[in-house]
């Protein structure tokens, strides 16, 4: 096997942007480039936890990969934070397929993860693995990521077998929220069972990794301890190997409230209605553009 980039000597600590320490082993151009499943694996024998966030385009691409956020999602959230949907149902392949091509093109680090739209892959392995390709081929992800439990394990299995690495997503799964009643904790009581089994089912179907949303602490770290494979949470308590949060959420651009399992790490809302508002003035007012902004003969 190739010298991996987490095998060579620790790396002295380079300073990021956010106060992100980037930690040794993860993968720069100098030690052999984009981080690959097999980091995470390797990372959750080490202990090492490692962060998630949503991209949908260009700059917070850019951003959370030179932040060293190793893991981009382009999630069907972007159904309600690109395109101002109510729910993730609605969102089509064809909407988040130029999302996933843009934020691929701009982040030369992470590992890029497609989210499967509701209606693409739920039908039969044979529908998942038609437009996990499409991610792939078109949109240049490195792999995908979608909902379900052991119903979903063919699927991953057959994904797994053609070369696209899969990562799962239990507990409250958005695009069932018709069936499930609504946003609510999965894995409660006897829930917590079935939880562990179809996360199990996963990981023998070939998952690399597996995203729990809104389970007990409890029950997710149970899972955590039980599976070879790094868990992912998001309401999950501080027990998983790693965390994701829809980056609009995790920097304040959508104002307070939403879940409660959302921390907001800045208010970016405030300082772009003031920016909007300063500019509106300014121009009103007849103070910009000003002689600097101005082109001359
Ligand atoms: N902006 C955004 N953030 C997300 O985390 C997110 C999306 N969009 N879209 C797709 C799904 C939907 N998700 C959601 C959406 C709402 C709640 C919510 O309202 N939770 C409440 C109620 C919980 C309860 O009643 O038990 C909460 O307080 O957490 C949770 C997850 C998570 N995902
Ligand atoms: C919240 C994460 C896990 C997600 O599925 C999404 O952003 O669509
Ligand atoms: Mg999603």
């Amino acid at each position: 096997m190739p010298p991996q980039p987490s095998d060579t000597p620790p790396a002295e600590p380079e300073a990021a942007p956010y106060g992100v320490v980037r930690e040794a082993g993860y993968p720069t151009a100098a030690t052999g480039g984009r981080v690959r499943t097999t980091h995470l694996r390797r990372w959750k024998q080490e202990g090492r936890r490692w962060a998630m966030l949503t991209a949908y385009d260009r700059f917070s691409a850019e951003v959370f990969d030179e932040a060293g956020i190793p893991v981009l999602l382009v999630g069907d959230s972007a159904a309600n934070v690109v395109y101002g949907m109510a729910s993730t149902v609605p969102v089509t392949v064809d909407e988040l397929l130029p999302l996933v091509r843009a934020v691929s093109r701009c982040a030369p680090r992470a590992l890029v993860v497609a989210d499967l739209p509701f209606g693409s892959y739920g039908a039969s392995p044979e529908q998942g693995a038609a437009t996990a390709t499409r991610f792939l081929k078109e949109g240049l992800a490195h792999a995908v990521k979608l909902e379900g439990g052991a119903d979903m394990a063919p699927t991953v299995a057959l994904l797994v077998r053609l070369g696209i690495p899969v990562m799962a997503h239990l507990g409250f799964t958005p695009q069932s929220e018709h069936a499930l009643g609504g946003y609510r904790v999965q894995g409660r009581g006897d829930g917590a069972d079935r939880l562990l089994a179809d996360a199990r089912a996963l990981q023998d179907a070939g998952a690399f990794a597996v995203v729990l949303e809104m389970v007990p602490a409890s029950v997710a770290a149970r899972v955590t301890e039980s599976l070879e494979i790094p868990t992912v949470g998001i309401g999950a308590g501080a027990g998983c190997d790693a965390q994701v949060l829809v980056w609009q959420d995790m920097a304040g651009l959508g104002g307070p409230g939403g879940p409660r399992f959302v921390k907001r790490y800045a208010d970016l809302r405030t300082p772009l209605l003031q920016a909007a508002r300063d500019y509106a003035t300014e121009v009103a007012e007849g103070t910009f553009p000003g002689p600097e902004h101005t082109f001359s003969e």
